[in-house]
């Protein structure tokens, strides 16, 4: 008899566990809140700024060039459903001194309220061969791409804590969830804000501030434009496996994700299996997408093979042609 009542307390104490980190989270209110978008005057930023003023938010742009700022302000401002939205432009690097971000930050609260969710959208790719790559490159992208999020985010923690709400959501890649041939810069960047999100995620839970990490693909943007240009052809023909998305697609994804609090924010059927695939020891929010990410897991891997294997042989191809030109272009 004790031995059963033992069982049962064993079994109830262990389903606590399994239960208590999926426990999903009070969706956030966007209409009336403040939403601070770095990287907010282009591309998928901006897309983001605009989903938010679409449902009710007050808007904070923040990014370099002055100019652009106020062309994306007037974009964002054709999205509002009422006459007390403001979007709020601030001119910063995000990336070079965490002094100059603070201040931005606070001058932001001021005028807005405080924080109720920051997108750090603000960064840059470049693709190139490892040893083509200038060595700068590397501390660039780690200081953008990197820093260049922890800083907002360390900038607007505090008073979310004090008010026991709040998310932040990391703009990583597909890039950063798998290291791709002519990413060696970029591809790390990324992965360094999947810690960062995990760690600062399991400090924040306790105060209702959840974190967002998001897995674009290709986005249709000015950077892929300008990427495009100088991409190895390999870098070109694995990405094109999961295709080009629209950035008001991925931010549609993206701000709803934010929203709900889910941890992991995924576009299309390749960012969803490779997000349940690299899930690893990422929070859940829901039972579904814990159970989801069970039962693929075994299947996923299986397809994944196939894919790594036809990105071995696309590299391989795209070596042979090049040895095979350069040939002829000797012999000529
Ligand atoms: N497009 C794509 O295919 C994908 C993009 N991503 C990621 O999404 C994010 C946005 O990309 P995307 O919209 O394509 O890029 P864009 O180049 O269109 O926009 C980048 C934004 O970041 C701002 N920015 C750049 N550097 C800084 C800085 N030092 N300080 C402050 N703001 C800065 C830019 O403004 P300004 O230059 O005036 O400062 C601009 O507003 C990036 O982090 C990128 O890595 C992820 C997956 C796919
Ligand atoms: C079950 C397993 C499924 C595996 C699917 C694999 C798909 C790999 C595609 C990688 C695409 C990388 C896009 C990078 C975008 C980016 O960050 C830059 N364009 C930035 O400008």
């Amino acid at each position: 008899m004790l031995l059963v009542v033992a069982a049962f307390i064993v079994a109830f104490v262990l389903l606590l566990y399994m239960i208590s980190p999926l426990i999903s989270p009070k969706p956030l209110k966007l209409n009336g809140a403040h939403v601070v978008v770095t990287g907010g005057s282009s591309g998928i930023g901006k897309s983001i700024a605009m989903e938010c003023y679409r449902q009710g938010a007050f808007i904070t742009l923040v990014a370099r060039d002055e100019e652009k700022l106020l062309r994306a302000k007037k974009d964002v401002e054709k999205f509002a459903i009422n006459d007390k939205q403001v979007v709020l432009c601030v001119s910063v690097d995000v990336s070079s001194d965490y002094t100059q971000v603070e201040n931005v930050i606070k001058q932001a609260q001021e005028k807005l309220g405080p924080v109720d969710m920051l997108v750090n959208c603000a960064g840059t790719a470049l693709a190139g061969k490892f040893e083509e790559m200038e060595v700068e490159r590397f501390k660039e992208l780690m200081e953008l791409n990197y820093l260049g999020s922890v800083y907002p985010s360390r900038a607007v923690i505090t008073t979310m804590k004090e008010r026991r709400m709040g998310r932040i959501v990391f703009v990583s890649s597909q890039a950063g969830q798998i290291g791709l041939f002519g990413y060696t810069a970029y591809s790390p960047s990324k992965f360094a804000l999947r810690g960062l999100a995990e760690a600062l995620q399991m400090e924040m839970k306790p105060y209702n501030i959840y974190v967002t990490l998001a897995f674009p693909p290709d986005t249709d943007t000015p950077l892929l434009a300008e990427e495009n240009k100088s991409k190895p052809l390999e870098t070109k023909l694995i990405s094109e496996t999961s295709g080009v998305w629209q950035p008001d697609q991925v931010a549609k994804i993206l701000v709803k994700d934010a929203v709900q609090g889910n941890f992991s924010s995924s576009v299309g059927p390749d960012g969803y299996m490779l997000s349940a695939l690299t899930c690893g020891m990422s929070p859940v929010t829901s039972i579904t997408e814990g159970l989801q990410q069970i039962v693929t897991m075994g299947l996923f891997r299986t397809i994944a093979l196939f894919y790594l294997g036809s990105f071995d042989s696309i590299v391989r191809r795209c070596m042979i042609q090049r040895e095979q030109s350069k040939a002829a272009d000797k012999n000529e």
